[in-house]
């Protein structure tokens, strides 16, 4: 497999804990951890081996890159055995927090709510200017076609403002999905780029705050 430069070196991917229907999803998470694979990118998520989540961590993993399953340690009977390094940490906040420092950019596959959830709260930390990392959508066979239109309905009625709403990038496949994360460039205007986080809001890495390894 020829090997592709990337500016990551991690992505955080979220996913569904399901399979879903379509044999279409699990292809599409096998070619996100191949597409990683080639471009040497390292993955974090949410750890175990259920559905989708297991597809994509056994791709990167048996493609030779790093995998960092980041679980919550209640929920360590419910996940199945995960591939690769394992972080627990005490809380789902601490979780998705994790996740999302240890990461250069974030991509989501279809999913369920936990997926919707998250990819929710990484664009909305875009917003505010917590992070200036890119948001990837995977829109696999059209899944995410309604959402991507109730934002845009939200954009109309004024809700969502339209830099805003530039900060989900969307593509139907891995590969283009990737190489437009790799152009992505943030906007900021007046009222984010004065906010101001300290570091540990900036989810820049803080090592040793995971509880166990
Ligand atoms: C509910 C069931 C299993 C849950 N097992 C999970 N293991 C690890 N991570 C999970 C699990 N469930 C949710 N997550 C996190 O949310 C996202 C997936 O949630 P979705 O609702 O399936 O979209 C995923 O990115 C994880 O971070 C038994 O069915």
């Amino acid at each position: 497999m020829e090997e592709t430069k990337s500016r990551f070196k991690r992505i955080c991917v979220f996913c569904g804990s399901s399979s879903g229907n379509k044999p279409s999803y699990q292809e599409a998470a096998i070619q996100l951890g191949n597409e990683l694979v080639e471009r040497k990118i390292d993955l974090v998520y949410g750890g175990g081996s259920v559905g989708l989540m297991g597809l994509v961590s056994q791709a990167v993993h048996h493609g030779g890159r790093h995998v960092l399953g980041q679980i919550y340690m209640n929920m360590l009977q419910i996940t199945g055995e995960t591939i690769g390094e394992v972080k627990a940490v005490a809380d789902m906040h601490q979780r998705k927090a994790e996740m999302a420092r240890q990461a250069n950019a974030f991509i989501a596959l279809p999913g369920g709510y936990g997926t919707l959830e998250e990819l929710l709260e990484v664009i909305t930390w875009a917003q505010l200017g917590i992070h200036r990392k890119p948001v990837g959508l995977l829109n696999v066979d059209g899944y995410y076609n309604s959402l991507l239109t109730f934002i845009d309905k939200a954009v109309d009625e004024g809700f969502i403002s339209p830099m805003a709403r530039r900060i989900i990038v969307s593509a139907p496949n891995a590969k283009e999905l990737v190489r437009q994360l790799e152009e992505y460039e943030p906007e900021f205007d007046e009222i984010t780029s004065k906010l101001v986080w300290d570091e540990v809001d900036r989810l820049s890495y803080v090592p040793g705050s995971e509880v166990a390894t």
